[in-house]
C-alpha cells in the first residue's frame, strides 16, 4: 500500500472491496449452479481458515445420526456447570442432587464463557442444531441436537487438545459424581424420546414384604450382576440381565423395581411400549439408555399384544385382563413395534453398545406370555411375587407400626394370614392408620377382621364349588 495514502481513502477502498466481496457472493448465490457453489464454499472457508488464527472443537449431545448420547458432552456440561458461573450472562438451574436448596447451573443456549488454563484463556460456546423439517406433518418431531463449542489460539494447539481436554473430562466427571441425581425416564405421552425426572422412591429391600430367603436370593443375584463385568466380557456377552417379575396386582412388583434401582443406585427407564412408533424407533430409544440402568416395561402381556403377533394362538382374556389390557393400549392403533423388534434388542444386538443394564418386564399373567420372550436367556431370573404369608406380614407390621414379634396379636394373624390369599397391599392398607388416635392394636384388630372376613369369602367360594359340583 502507498505509505502516502491517507486513511480515509484507506478505509474507503476496505469498504469497496467489502461491498464488491458481497456483491460476488450474491452473484454465486443466484447463478451459479450447487456444485460451483459447494466447491466455492469449500475454498471460501479455507481461505478464511488461513487468516483465522482461532480452532474450534465441537462436542455434540448425540454421535453420529443422533442414535447414542455422547458420554463427553455431558462431561462437558458439568465442567462448565461449575465454571460457567464466573463470567456467563445467560445461565439455565437445574435442581442438584440432595434436591435441597442448591441449584446446579448450566450455560444456556448460544451462551459463552471463557476459562483459563496454565494462564491461556479459552472460551466456550453453547449452542443447538434444529433437524431438517419431515416432509410430513410428525406427532413424533426430532429433538434439537445441542452442541458445545470449544475455540482457541491454533498457538495452543497441542496443549488445548491435549492435557486441557484431559483435564476438562476429568474434573467433569468427577463433578457429575458429586451431582450424580438419579433419574426415572419416560417416553409417554406419545414422546419420541425420553423425557425424565428425579427418582425419588423410598422403597428398598429392607421394606418389601416377601419370603426372606428369595429376597436374599435376589440381592445376591444383583450384586453378582453388579461385580461380573470381565465374566461378561469374557463369555462375549452384552453386560445385561433380563428379570420377569410376576405375581397378582398388589404383590409389589413395582415396589421391586425401586428397591432394585435403589440397592443398585441405577437409574430407570419405564418404557411404554404402546407409545413408540416402531421398531426403528424402540431401536432408538433403547440405545439412548445409559449405563447402570433399569429399563422396565410393565405389563407386558398388555404391551402391543406382542404375545400374539407370534403366537397366532390368541387365548381369551378375562374381562379383568381385557379391562387392564384397554387402559394400556389406548395408542395401539399408532404403533408397530413387533416382538422381534423387541427380542432382537433382548438378545444383546443393540444393548452391547453400552453396559450395565437391567431389563425387567412386568406381569400378572405368566401364561400368556410368547415363550420366546420368556426363554432362560432372555429374562434370566423368573421371580414370583405373591400373596402376603406370615413373614411378609412381620414386614409390614415393622414399617406401618413399629412393632415386633413376640406380640399377642401375632398368632391370630399367622394362623389366619396362612389361609388365605391376600397381597400385601391390601395388608398394609389394614395396617394403615385411619385416624390420628389409632395405635397399633387398632391396626392389628383392623387387620384381623379383614382376614377373617377374606376367610369366610373364601370358605363361602368353597361352598358354593361344592354346591355347584353337587348340583352336576
Ligand atoms: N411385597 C410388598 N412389600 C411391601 N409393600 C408392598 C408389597 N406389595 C405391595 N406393596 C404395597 O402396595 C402398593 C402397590 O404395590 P405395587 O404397585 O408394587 O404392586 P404391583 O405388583 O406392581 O401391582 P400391579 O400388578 O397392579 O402393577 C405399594 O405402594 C406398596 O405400598
Ligand atoms: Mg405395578
Amino acid at each position: 500500500m502507498n505509505p502516502m495514502t491517507s486513511m480515509p481513502e484507506t478505509w474507503g477502498a476496505l469498504g469497496s472491496a467489502l461491498l464488491t466481496f458481497i456483491l460476488f457472493q450474491d452473484m454465486i448465490r443466484r447463478y451459479c449452479p450447487p456444485e460451483l457453489q459447494r466447491y466455492l464454499e469449500k475454498w471460501s472457508i479455507k481461505i478464511s481458515g488461513f487468516f483465522n488464527p482461532y480452532i474450534q472443537i465441537s462436542i455434540h449431545e448425540y454421535l453420529g445420526n443422533h442414535l447414542k448420547p455422547h458420554k463427553a458432552y455431558a462431561i462437558a456440561e458439568a465442567y462448565l456447570s461449575a465454571n460457567s458461573s464466573k463470567d456467563a450472562k445467560r445461565l439455565k438451574a437445574e435442581m442438584g442432587k440432595d434436591n435441597g436448596n442448591k441449584l446446579m447451573l448450566s450455560l444456556d443456549e448460544y451462551e459463552k464463557t471463557t476459562d483459563e488454563f496454565e494462564g491461556v484463556k479459552v472460551s466456550w460456546i453453547s449452542g443447538k442444531t434444529s433437524p431438517p423439517p419431515r416432509p410430513m406433518l410428525s406427532y413424533f418431531p426430532d429433538p434439537d441436537k445441542k452442541y458445545y463449542k470449544l475455540k482457541f489460539h491454533r498457538r495452543y494447539k497441542e496443549m488445548i487438545t491435549g492435557s486441557y481436554l484431559e483435564h476438562v473430562m476429568k474434573t467433569g466427571k468427577e463433578i457429575q459424581a458429586r451431582n450424580r441425581q438419579r433419574k426415572l425416564y419416560t417416553n409417554g405421552h406419545n414422546m419420541s424420546c425420553w423425557s425424565h425426572i428425579v427418582f425419588e422412591h423410598p422403597a428398598t429391600f429392607k421394606t418389601i414384604a416377601m419370603d426372606p430367603e428369595q429376597k436374599e436370593e435376589i440381592i445376591e443375584d444383583l450384586l453378582t450382576f453388579t461385580k461380573s463385568r470381565d465374566f461378561y466380557a469374557r463369555i462375549g456377552k452384552a453386560w445385561k440381565r433380563g428379570y420377569l417379575l410376576y405375581g397378582p396386582p398388589g404383590t409389589g412388583k413395582s415396589t421391586m423395581i425401586a428397591a432394585m434401582a435403589n440397592l443398585l443406585d441405577y437409574d430407570v427407564y419405564d418404557l411404554e411400549l404402546t407409545s413408540v412408533r416402531d421398531n426403528t424407533e424402540l431401536r432408538r430409544l433403547l440405545t439412548e439408555t445409559t449405563s447402570k440402568s433399569i429399563i422396565v416395561i410393565e405389563d407386558i402381556d398388555c404391551s402391543l399384544d406382542l404375545t400374539g403377533q407370534r403366537k397366532n394362538n390368541k387365548k381369551e382374556k378375562t374381562s379383568e385382563e381385557t379391562e387392564k389390557c384397554k387402559k394400556d393400549t389406548k395408542e395401539e392403533s399408532v404403533s408397530k413395534v413387533t416382538l422381534s423388534g423387541l427380542l432382537n434388542f433382548i438378545d444383546g444386538l443393540w444393548s452391547a453398545c453400552a453396559g450395565e443394564r437391567l431389563i425387567i418386564f412386568t406381569t400378572n399373567y405368566v401364561n400368556k406370555l410368547d415363550p420366546a420372550l420368556t426363554r432362560r436367556g432372555r429374562m434370566d431370573k423368573h421371580i414370583e411375587l405373591s400373596y402376603c404369608k406370615y413373614e411378609g406380614f412381620k414386614v409390614l407390621a415393622k414399617n406401618y407400626l413399629e412393632i415386633e414379634a413376640p406380640h399377642p396379636l401375632f398368632p391370630k394373624v399367622e394362623a389366619l394370614i396362612e389361609e388365605v390369599e391376600i397381597t400385601p397391599a391390601d395388608v398394609a392398607e389394614s395396617l394403615m392408620p385411619k385416624s390420628t388416635k389409632d395405635g397399633p392394636e387398632k391396626c392389628l384388630l383392623n387387620l384381623i377382621q379383614t382376614l377373617e372376613k377374606c376367610k369366610e369369602l373364601k370358605d363361602r367360594d368353597q361352598q358354593d364349588r361344592v354346591e355347584y359340583l353337587e348340583i352336576k
